[in-house]
């Protein structure tokens, strides 16, 4: 599916969809336990990947009253070996994750994801299953999906780089509280994405399993139960809200966009409030309520760190696009091992719309202002990210901008187009 975008006013409530990241943890910390209820999950592509794969471990998983609830049935602590293949799909956090669990499986097990997911980086996660005794092979041996990985490890120490992935700390995490002995992990390297970190510590403990951050890394003790009497209630995605926030702040009308499903949590992507605000957009959050709203204002370009934040690089770079002056994205290095390269994704669409970008290897600097953005065809790059940010692009541009494969909402934000039309969007969906 293509969507063409005219450049339009946006206005209205819209309810943010439940945190893809939290809905993977809770899938998956269900399933180590003999059983638990998510309550509000995120339905999308991605987190489908990992209910497979803890359906794949010997769990169940069923999705009650129209999604609103699923009903897992856990494998209770060690994960029985496949019958078959596990496709992680597009899911980078599902390859992680399921990677770790199969580590303790008494056989092997393989998994497999789409083009994108099968080259992007697992070399040194693999690596730390091989310092616990595991067996972790990618089957062309460059350290990419196919992987194959079993070995019933019992625990151990690791060391690890931290500036590829968090989500490697994260696996070794969840899968260490039920090993033998626990696993300690020690960082090579600075921690990228720290705050996905703190995501994963607040979900084990939601479901009672201990772990915490020590001076060299993190450490889990092991022989811990996961278990939840309660519904475990999901919170709204920060990532995916900051398009709809962006869109506010670039395209709002009089009344503004007002986004529900914000309560504060250790989402690091609520950084874009900050980001907003330092732009100088007309922005304000009602932590207790949860509900942010924003106006159209004029915005200016700003230095924005990701290190801790890159899901938030294609929402920031559009801000850029549209704000007088120059906005430097810098620490955006691990933003290019993504469902595709961000950076350079970014820069190519960016500068098809009119904007001035200059690429480095670890900064992207736009060179904006609203008046250079003209209509264009760019690609979505197969990128649930990518599509999303130049949506909001295409509502300031001046004339008409359709974006290529836009069905890859999918991955994330199912019902994204649908939200943007409901606040006015002037938009067209195109079969291919
Ligand atoms: O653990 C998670 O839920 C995620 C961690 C981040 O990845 P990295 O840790 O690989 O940067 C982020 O980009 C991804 O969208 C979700
Ligand atoms: C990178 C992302 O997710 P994952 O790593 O799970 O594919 C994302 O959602 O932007």
């Amino acid at each position: 599916m293509d969507v063409e975008l005219t450049r339009s006013r946006v206005d209205g409530r819209a309810r943010a969809p439940p945190s893809k990241s939290y809905t993977h943890r809770a899938i998956l910390a269900a399933g180590y336990s003999d059983g638990a209820v998510v309550g509000d999950p995120l339905v999308s592509a991605d987190t489908r990947a990992t209910m497979r794969a803890v359906e794949a471990f010997g769990g169940r998983v069923d999705r009650v009253t129209d999604d609103r609830q699923l009903d897992v049935a856990g494998f209770d602590g060690r994960p029985t070996v496949p019958d078959d293949v596990i496709d992680c799909a597009n899911s980078g956090t599902t390859m992680r994750i399921v990677t770790a669990c199969a580590a303790l499986a008494d056989g092997l097990t393989v998994l497999t994801g789409d083009e994108s997911l099968r080259s992007r980086p697992q070399g040194p996660l693999l690596d730390a299953v091989e310092q616990l005794d595991g067996r972790a092979e990618s089957t062309r041996g460059n350290g990419q999906a196919p992987l194959v990985v079993g070995g019933d490890v019992g625990g151990g120490a690791v060391s690890i780089p931290g500036d590829v992935s968090s989500q490697y700390i994260t696996a070794l995490l969840m899968a260490g509280a039920v090993t033998e002995t626990g696993i300690e992990i020690e960082l090579e390297t600075e921690l990228k994405s720290a705050p996905y970190v703190d995501i994963t510590l607040e979900v084990l403990a939601d479901f009672g399993v201990e772990a915490a951050a020590t001076e060299a890394g993190y450490r889990v003790p092991g022989e811990q139960s996961y278990g939840r009497d309660d519904t475990y209630a999901v919170p709204g995605d920060f990532s995916s809200m900051s398009y709809l926030l962006a869109a506010g702040a670039v395209a709002g009308g009089e009344e503004g966009v007002v986004v529900e499903g914000a309560r504060p949590s250790a989402q690091g992507d609520s950084a874009i409030v900050d980001v907003l605000e330092r732009m100088g957009a007309d922005v304000s959050w009602d932590r207790e309520v949860g509900e942010i709203t924003v106006r159209r204002s004029d915005l200016t370009g700003i230095e924005v760190d990701v290190g801790d934040t890159p899901d938030l690089l294609p929402t920031v770079a559009v801000l850029g696009a549209v704000a007088e002056g120059e906005t430097r994205i810098v620490n955006c290095e691990h933003v290019r091992y993504k469902e595709t390269d961000r950076v350079s994704a970014m820069a190519t669409e960016l500068e098809r719309l009119g904007a001035d970008v200059t690429e480095e290897r670890d900064v992207l600097t736009v060179h904006g202002g609203e008046s250079r953005l003209r209509g264009a065809t760019v690609a979505g790059h197969d990128d649930h990210r990518i599509v999303m940010s130049l949506a909001v692009a295409g509502l300031v541009a001046e004339g008409t901008t359709t974006v290529e494969g836009a069905d890859h909402v999918d991955v994330s934000f199912p019902g994204f187009f649908d939200v943007l039309y409901h606040l006015g969007a002037e938009l067209i969906e195109h079969e291919r």
